[in-house]
This record gives structure tokens, C-alpha cells and sequence, in this order.
């Protein structure tokens, strides 16, 4: 008898990665980016989870600018088609932190040829998660404080009050054209300070009260 998937090991599902982009204004601009009228929203695939204590992330061969960007994880426990925003929290079922690894030279080669992000995105690794925090100890998911050190420096720092779309109105956008089913996780997005990663730079990251984490930066692929 095979056992019962527990969500906290969602990364084990199989599931899909949705993840947004440009959901904060500062960080819009430091990348020259205009801000969305509507959730800009790609895809990473499962294989570039990284779970805490499972090694270092690493950049995809020929990298040669890795990008950090920290983000809130939000993971989803009830599925659907059309989920209207105001019931859009009851298919929630907790939260990690997580970093949306980037090859920005690749993303900038990437949006001058206008092809898709994925070399860019889709990298073994580049997917660092915390351990699993379920639903209940978060009290408002648009009230976090999180930040990310690189080698003890602070490089980025917000409050997810400063997303410009919120949690359930990106679940709902999203299950408008895109079923979601339990084990998904959706990344929210990342404030500004993304910046360049060097072979074993030390990541930690934290959602203050909540939940802390920490990677190594290892050789390219
Ligand atoms: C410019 C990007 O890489 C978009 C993105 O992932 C983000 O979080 O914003
Ligand atoms: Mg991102």
C-alpha cells in the first residue's frame, strides 16, 4: 500500500510551479519593466525544486549572471476551474518561503529575441523552498515581513502589502485559464534588490515570525 500524500511534502506531487511576475512596483523598475495591468504568469517545472537540506542551488550551464528572488510560496489544497477571489483563501492550504532562481542573462537574451523564459527559469535547483507552513499560522498572507541576506547583507526587504496583486486575486486569475489542483504552488512575485550569486555565497532568507531558511550557491550545472 503506497502512503497518503501529506501536503507539506507538496514538492513530491508532481504538481505545477505558476509562478508571477512583476508584482512589485520598485522591482519593475529596477529591471526597466513596465508595471502589469494584469499578473504576468509563467510556468517552472517541478524538477527545480530544491528543498531546504537537499544541497546547493545552481546555475544552468553557461550562466554567467544568477539571479536571487525571494518570494512568498503560497500552496494550494483544494482545486478548481474559476475560483471566485472572495472564496479564493479556502483552497489554500499553507505557505512556503522560496526563491525564483533567474539566469538573468539568459531572461535579458530571452526578451530581446521574444522566446520564452525557460532556460532562464526552469534550471534544476532553481526552486529553493522553506519547510511547509500550514495555513493557520499565517494570519494575513498581505501582512509579512521577509527579506533575503547574501553573506549577512540584507539585498532584499519588503512587506507583501506592497504586492500589486494579492493572494486571491492571483489564484482567482489564474484558475480562470488554468485548473488548479492540490499541490500546486504559486509564487507571488519578487521586490526589488534581485542580484547577481557567486559559487558558495551563503542565501538566508526569512518570513519574520514565520519561517526561515538557508541555501549555498554551488557550481553551474
Ligand atoms: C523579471 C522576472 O524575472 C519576473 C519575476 O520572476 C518576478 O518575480 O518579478
Ligand atoms: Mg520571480
Amino acid at each position: 500500500m503506497t502512503a497518503p500524500l501529506k501536503l507539506s511534502r507538496f514538492y513530491e506531487w508532481g504538481r505545477k510551479i505558476v509562478a508571477v511576475g512583476r508584482n512589485y512596483r520598485a522591482h519593475c523598475a529596477e529591471l526597466g519593466n513596465p508595471v502589469p495591468k494584469e499578473p504576468v504568469l509563467f510556468l517552472k517545472p517541478t524538477t527545480s525544486y530544491l528543498p531546504e537540506g537537499k544541497g546547493p542551488t545552481r546555475g544552468p550551464p553557461g550562466c554567467t549572471d544568477l539571479h536571487h528572488e525571494i518570494e512568498l510560496g503560497v500552496v494550494i489544497s483544494g482545486g478548481g476551474t474559476n475560483i471566485p477571489q472572495e472564496s479564493a483563501m479556502d483552497h489554500v492550504g499553507g505557505y512556503v518561503l522560496a526563491l525564483d532562481m533567474t539566469a538573468r542573462d539568459y531572461q535579458n537574451i530571452a526578451k530581446e529575441k521574444g522566446i520564452p523564459w525557460t532556460w532562464a527559469k526552469c534550471f534544476d535547483t532553481a526552486c529553493p523552498i522553506s519547510e511547509f507552513v500550514p495555513k493557520e499560522k499565517v494570519s494575513d498572507p498581505q501582512d509579512l515581513n521577509m527579506w533575503l541576506k547574501v553573506n549577512g547583507e540584507v539585498r532584499q526587504k519588503t512587506n507583501t502589502n506592497d504586492m500589486i496583486f494579492t493572494v486571491p486575486y492571483i489564484i482567482s486569475y489564474i484558475s480562470k485559464m488554468m485548473t488548479l489542483e492540490p499541490g500546486d504552488l504559486i509564487l507571488t512575485g519578487t521586490p526589488m534588490g534581485v542580484a547577481g550569486v557567486q559559487p558558495n555565497d551563503q542565501l538566508e532568507a526569512e518570513i519574520e515570525g514565520v519561517v526561515a531558511m538557508k541555501f549555498t550557491v554551488g557550481d553551474k550545472l
